[in-house]
């Protein structure tokens, strides 16, 4: 169970807990769109409510310190509304170890699923606990020059536990000629493996490192994050040399969520990194959420490097592949708990309603084992139903384009799209070109930068102010309000 000391008795206990995060995640979604809701909060979980506080995790730092920065407010007030004996809400970095059942998962031990193993995941001892912010940040410099990369790889995301179907049936195929290649030059340098969330990146970037590991390679996995506080630490540390070394020094290195890299300096230090790696035959694994001409705060030298060699996709999972991931993960779960039946026509059916992504197919899992641990009766197609309520999404996010943005708006406002992006200033050109900028802002992961650069090459302070005045403008004038939900609903159908 989440540990709820303060919540059992006034707020019915772990069920309650877990239906008030299923709500919070459904207002959040709609709140923010689905594009900023996968991309901060697909991955937060709820651990647990104690004193109050409602325990929160994400599987880095980085998600962790901007959803602070950016949506910790707005995340109180949404589980304030929902659960009455919530007063506050803290963030915590989700450990390789400590990392506890989500919410509606832990009616009794273990995790059904491969956890993420969010932790630095190389060259480090697998007691690795990220929670524990402070501390591990000194610790960040000394991990890379270890050597015992095998242990803080998750032990259960390895190429026996991935399941091949047609939407990743290429990019497993390249990863295990890669892990499994012995000598000669790097077949594919470097592989780029891209995905929307939870489709299998990381499982397989952590397959490929245990496979070389386990053929004596030197490896290096790193999540882009860790990389940066690592560098960081290590400059603190004036090891910084010995860091960079350690780096080089090895046969493959592979980093995952490249997309988070930030910072000038770390940049480049990661294109030093590149480029000394490629250059000496070494091979290089990259995953990002995005092709890597999409990486738009990535310098373009880096981003040509990364995107030399071979770049592939993975799909999203078909119905097959799902229903085989989750009849794995059930069996799995079996091997714990001998009493857990899951009758065929519920696998189907949960296989065909959870169509998003390998995470939610393991929160299924669990919510399924949390039911039928909790109410003690079978499960049926009815009773899923009801136990996966909240991970079922009507329909696939859809990647709104800027251009279409800009076609709508103009058609809406009787305008040319080379008005939004002219020089024209006045009104009837304005207010459209600034409604354009505000939802290219929040339906698609553009930069600000690259937003001014589409409007005409305008600066990035320009779009800022735009996104401000609407947002404010939004929020006074209910007609206005409406209006902009319906073009966000037309973009986004
Ligand atoms: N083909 C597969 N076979 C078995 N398990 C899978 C497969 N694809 C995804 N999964 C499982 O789905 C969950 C999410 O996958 P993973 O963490 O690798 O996704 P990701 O693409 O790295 O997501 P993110 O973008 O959030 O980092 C994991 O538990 C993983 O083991």
């Amino acid at each position: 169970m989440p540990y709820i000391d303060d919540a059992r008795g006034a707020a019915g206990g772990s069920e309650d807990l877990s239906d008030a995060w299923g709500r919070v995640r459904r207002r959040l979604r709609a709140e923010l769109g689905e594009d900023v809701f996968s991309s901060w909060f697909g991955r937060l979980e709820c651990d647990g409510l104690a004193a109050g506080t409602a325990r929160l995790s994400v599987p880095t730092r980085f998600l962790k310190s901007w959803i602070e920065s950016h949506y910790a407010d707005r995340v109180l007030a949404v589980f304030k509304a929902e659960h009455a004996a919530v007063s506050r809400v803290a963030f915590f970095v989700r450990g390789a170890v400590t990392r506890e059942m989500p919410v509606a998962a832990r009616p009794s031990e273990p995790a059904t699923a491969p956890a993420r193993a969010a932790a630095p995941v190389v060259a480090r001892p697998r007691v690795a606990d990220e929670a524990r912010e402070s501390t591990s940040e000194k610790a960040a410099a000394p991990d890379l020059a270890d050597d015992s990369a095998a242990n803080a790889l998750d032990p259960r995301l390895t190429f026996s536990t991935f399941i091949v179907g047609r939407s990743n049936a290429l990019a497993h195929a390249a990863a295990d000629r890669i892990a499994r290649h012995d000598g000669g030059a790097p077949l594919y340098n470097p592989l780029y493996l891209h995905a929307g969330v939870g489709l299998g990146k990381t499982h397989l970037m952590q397959a490929i490192a245990h496979e070389a590991q386990g053929r004596g390679k030197r490896v290096i996995y790193l999540t882009a994050d860790r990389f940066m506080y690592g560098f960081v630490a290590s400059l603190k540390a004036q090891t910084a040399l010995a860091f960079k070394e350690r780096l080089r020094g090895i046969d493959m290195l592979v980093i995952d969520d490249v997309q988070f890299l930030q910072g000038k300096s770390i940049q480049q230090e990661f294109g030093h990194t590149i480029n000394a790696l490629l250059d000496a035959g070494r091979q290089i694994v990259v995953a990002a959420d995005r092709p890597p001409s999409d990486l738009e705060a990535l310098d373009e030298r880096v981003r040509s490097r990364l995107a030399g060699g071979l770049v592939v996709e993975m799909c999203p999972l078909d119905e097959e592949l799902r229903s085989r991931i989750l009849s794995m993960r059930i069996a799995a779960v079996q091997a714990l708990h001998p009493a857990f039946e899951v009758p065929e026509a519920v696998v189907a059916y949960v296989a065909r309603v959870i169509a998003t992504n390998g995470r939610d197919l393991d929160g299924a899992v669990n919510r399924l084992l949390a039911h039928a641990t909790l109410t003690g009766s079978p499960l049926t197609v009815e009773t899923a139903e009801a136990a996966v309520r909240d991970l079922v999404r009507t329909r696939d996010p859809k990647r709104v384009k800027i251009e279409d943005i800009q076609k709508l708006v103009a058609g809406r406002y009787n305008v040319s799209r080379a008005d939004l992006l002219s020089e024209r200033r006045t009104a009837a050109v304005v207010k459209p070109r600034q409604i354009a900028m505000y939802l290219s802002k929040v339906l698609t992961l553009r930069s600000l930068p690259e937003i001014g650069r589409r409007f005409g090459g305008r600066d990035h302070t320009t779009v800022l102010h735009a996104v401000r005045k609407i947002e404010k403008a939004v929020g006074d004038d209910p007609a206005l309000n409406e209006e902009v939900e319906l073009l966000k609903r037309m973009l986004q159908e």
